[in-house]
């Protein structure tokens, strides 16, 4: 078992909610979702910094996922900026966000549990609607480098130790492995900044270290990483960094040993959850929110073929 070396000064100037970071990979400034008549994000301003894990963590409805999608261009904002190593995303679609090295995770999909997983490495089948989907979103990205991809893929699959199951139907893998292919499709377009939605849900304890450990190591290959978690133990062993959510907004942040002491956290989780510990909250959300999504991307790239037909 290897040990988190976690990294520190990261912040510029006094520690808070929406504080300066030295070397900010992400900046984002009064951004705004609203669903009808509710404000599911409402970010004045935060700092992802770079080169290191941030946790990004909350209760129930904080807005987490909803940030996720924006920042990543599958939704958007009703209104605010913000960029991406210096540059602006905003109106920057989902596969172009990509191209430019900030990516997330999908969760592995009941269609996509019926191509191999080599296949939802390349996900170049066609057929069913999610397939079609990630076929056309990673089209975009790669552009036809067939054979490079497939060595990438299978350098990717050895390095998460999937090689054996290359041939094998993403469905038949564990909840642990189906994480890892997770992961290892998410650096197949060589990001620079790693979102990751829930890497430790639905993961056996026996995997949890193998996990924590493939997470410290796009860190240590220099990359940054961004995940929304509800495992307690996981942020605070690995995270550098956490940022807090509640209502939309972001209400506390600093490093894991003093964030979990504050107040502002204890509030924000009491608030919403009385009667739940801080470890054992449901991911049904995220996932309702992740098939929307991906139903909003698939419109993005069908008005895409469109303008190209
Ligand atoms: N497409 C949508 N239509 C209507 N309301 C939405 C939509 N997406 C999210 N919401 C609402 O926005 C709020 C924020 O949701 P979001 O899923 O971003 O929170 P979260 O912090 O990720 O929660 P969880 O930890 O449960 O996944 C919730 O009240 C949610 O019901």
């Amino acid at each position: 078992m290897s040990s988190a070396t976690k990294t520190h000064h990261l912040v510029q100037g006094e520690v808070g909610p929406g504080c300066a970071k030295v070397d900010p990979i992400v900046v984002a400034d009064a951004v705004k979702r609203q669903f009808g008549g509710l404000t599911a994000v409402d970010v004045a301003h935060v700092e992802i910094p770079r080169g290191a894990i941030t946790a990004l963590i909350g209760p129930n409805g904080a807005g987490k996922t909803t940030f996720f999608n924006l920042l990543t261009g599958f939704d958007k904002p009703n209104e605010g900026t913000w960029s991406f190593e210096g540059q602006s995303l905003a109106g920057v679609p989902a596969y172009k966000v990509a191209r430019r090295g900030m990516v997330r995770t999908f969760q592995l999909t009941k269609s996509l549990g019926r191509l191999t997983v080599l296949q939802n490495m390349l996900l170049g089948a066609t057929g069913q609607r999610g397939e079609r989907f990630f076929s056309a979103f990673w089209s975009f990205l790669w552009k036809g480098q067939e054979q490079e991809n497939i060595a990438r893929a299978d350098d990717l699959l050895a390095r998460f130790k999937l090689d054996a199951k290359r041939e094998d139907f993403a469905a038949s893998l564990s909840g642990g492995q189906r994480k890892l292919l997770e992961m290892a499709r998410a650096l197949m377009s060589k990001p620079t900044l790693v979102m990751l939605d829930e890497p430790m849900a639905g993961v056996n304890p026996a995997l949890t270290q193998s996990l924590l450990d493939h997470v410290l190591g796009l860190k240590a290959d220099g990359m940054s990483v961004l995940f929304v978690e509800h495992d307690m133990h996981m942020v605070r062993h690995i995270s550098d960094w956490v940022i807090v959510m509640a209502e939309g907004k972001v209400v506390a942040e600093g490093p894991p040993e003093s964030i979990m002491q504050d107040q502002a956290v204890v509030d924000a989780y009491l608030g919403a959850h009385h009667d739940t510990d801080l470890g054992t909250l449901t991911n049904q959300e995220i996932q309702q929110i992740e098939e929307e999504a991906a139903e909003e991307l698939e419109e993005i790239v069908a008005a895409r073929e469109e303008d190209k037909a």
